[in-house]
């Protein structure tokens, strides 16, 4: 195992999924090894931590050892050792049949981890996987059409909020996510004091097969309104408005559930200041962190400050907590929510910090503005003839699906989020301000997306 075990920070360093700093040297140490497997291939399921630039965080690996070199696996082959050809076993269908066949209540038992199945589930064994495509920030199977195991990359101590809010949801019969199926826990050894921590390694899931992405969707619509640069958003082709509404309709349900199953609070005065302290002090890292953003910060800035001024109590509950058109999917019954796991470089206990829904309303809102903008920044910079029209264009088609998300959001709840519109200003403002430093680090091009919503959430009101 230790010579696999060193082909590790090379490869680690190229994998999409691994979030940590990669220009230093990488230093893995195994916090958990488990043979899952003693044949052809042999399988290990690895928990290692990993030391990078920006800390020490524990990533899930499982890997599988052929004794010949397959070129089917070329493309995950990590090196050679003693033992034989090392391979990422989740894109090795031997191996991911061998994780599945765990499940089995006739499985063989594996010390450290744990193989949970819903009652009455008939989990898809004999099914082949495949990978799903797309940079993710983990590793989801498909089995077949009928299961999607997410494994868990980073993985933390405690229950994933993504397995927490799929299990309260499914077991309230919720139909507008994909349904729990079942999911894995493991333990660990944790860092320097010698004891065992134990935590979500993945989850098993209905595959939703009609599925198409949000944001897909959203940016047909947009592209076919930039295609008509004359025409309105109300008379194009590919007007979204209808699904904005039912999408709004679904959230405030899901919320709704949330509410009735999970703990709900309020935030009263010194809560709101907690919150408006923690905006402010994420709004002073970004500006440290990206120079542009500090004509803005005063402007900024006031948004919170209002919170601090508030004395109603807000009521607070469970939330998706990183809501954006890529984590829904429209299927022919109507839309579903995915990805509950909130913020991920964000620490768990955040992520599973109770807010007011109108975050998520918030976050939606941010997203449709990305919609809108992305292929003006892409085709049509600001020097472009056609550049003013079509971000006036842009910003019509924002407003009218935002407006029509939360009229739909308002018919299926008692809260209309535009009934709250500091609080709407203020997480905007946050998230905003969140997307500047996300685009500066991941996607520079991209920047001026969120900064054009900096420069105008920064306008005196
Ligand atoms: N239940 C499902 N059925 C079909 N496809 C799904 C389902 N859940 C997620 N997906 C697809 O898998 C992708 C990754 O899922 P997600 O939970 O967001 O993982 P990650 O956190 O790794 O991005 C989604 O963008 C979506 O395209
Ligand atoms: O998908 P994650 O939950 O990991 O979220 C991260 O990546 C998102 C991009 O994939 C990023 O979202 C931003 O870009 C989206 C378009 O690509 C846009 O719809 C979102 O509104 C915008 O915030 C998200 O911020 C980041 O945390």
């Amino acid at each position: 195992m230790s010579e696999a075990v060193a082909l590790l920070p090379e490869w680690l360093r190229h994998q999409h999924w691994f979030t940590g700093g990669r220009t230093g040297s990488l230093g893995v140490r195994p916090v958990a090894a488990t043979l899952l497997h003693d044949g052809e291939p042999r399988v290990w399921h690895l928990l290692a931590e990993v030391t990078h630039d920006d800390g020490v965080d524990v990533y899930q690996m499982p890997l599988s050892v052929h004794s010949q070199r397959s070129d089917r696996l070329d493309h995950v082959h990590l090196g050679h050792t003693h033992d034989g050809h090392v391979y990422d076993a989740l894109h090795d269908k031997e191996a991911t049949a061998i994780l599945l066949d765990h499940f089995a209540d006739d499985a063989p038992r594996v010390d450290g981890l744990r193989f949970h199945v819903k009652a009455d589930v008939k989990v898809p064994y004999g099914e082949p996987s495949l990978v799903l495509p797309g940079e993710h920030h983990n590793t989801s199977l498909a089995y077949g059409d009928a299961a999607l195991l997410k494994v868990f990359r980073r993985v933390h101590p405690g229950l994933n909020p993504d397995v927490e809010l799929h299990e309260a949801l499914s077991e309230a019969g919720c139909t507008l996510v994909a349904p729990l199926l079942g999911w894995i826990d493991g333990d660990w050894s944790d860092g320097d004091d010698d004891g065992t921590v134990s935590g979500s390694l993945a989850m098993l899931r209905g595959f939703l097969t009609t599925a198409s992405d949000g944001w897909a969707l959203a940016t047909a619509s947009v592209r076919d309104l930039y295609a008509e640069g004359d025409l309105h958003a109300d008379e194009v082709g590919g007007d979204f408005a209808a699904e904005s509404y039912r999408l709004g309709m679904a959230t405030a349900r899901v919320h709704e559930t949330l509410a009735e199953v999970l703990p709900t609070g309020t935030m009263a005065t010194s809560d709101l200041h907690t919150l408006a302290d923690a905006m402010t002090g994420r709004l002073e890292n970004a500006v440290a962190a990206v120079p542009e953003l500090e004509p803005f910060a005063a402007g900024l800035r006031a948004h919170y400050d209002v919170l601090r001024e508030r004395h109603d109590p807000v009521t607070v509950q469970r939330i998706h907590g990183s809501y954006h058109l890529g984590q829904v999917l429209r299927t022919v019954l109507g839309w579903k929510l995915i990805d509950f796991e909130g913020e991920l470089m964000a620490p768990v206990a955040e992520r599973r910090a109770m807010h007011s829904p109108v975050r998520d309303v918030a976050q939606m809102l941010r997203s449709f503005d990305y919609a809108a903008r992305h292929l003006l920044v892409a085709d049509h910079p600001p020097e472009d003839p056609a550049h003013d029209q079509l971000a006036y264009r842009a910003q019509e088609w924002s407003q009218r699906n935002g407006e029509a998300f939360c009229n739909g959001y308002a018919s299926a709840s008692q809260l209309d989020p535009r009934d709250e519109p500091d609080l709407l200003a203020a997480y905007e403002t946050d998230t905003a301000v969140y997307e500047v430093v996300f685009e500066a680090r991941r996607r520079p091009s991209w920047l001026p997306i969120p900064l054009a919503a900096v420069e105008r959430l920064a306008q005196p009101r």
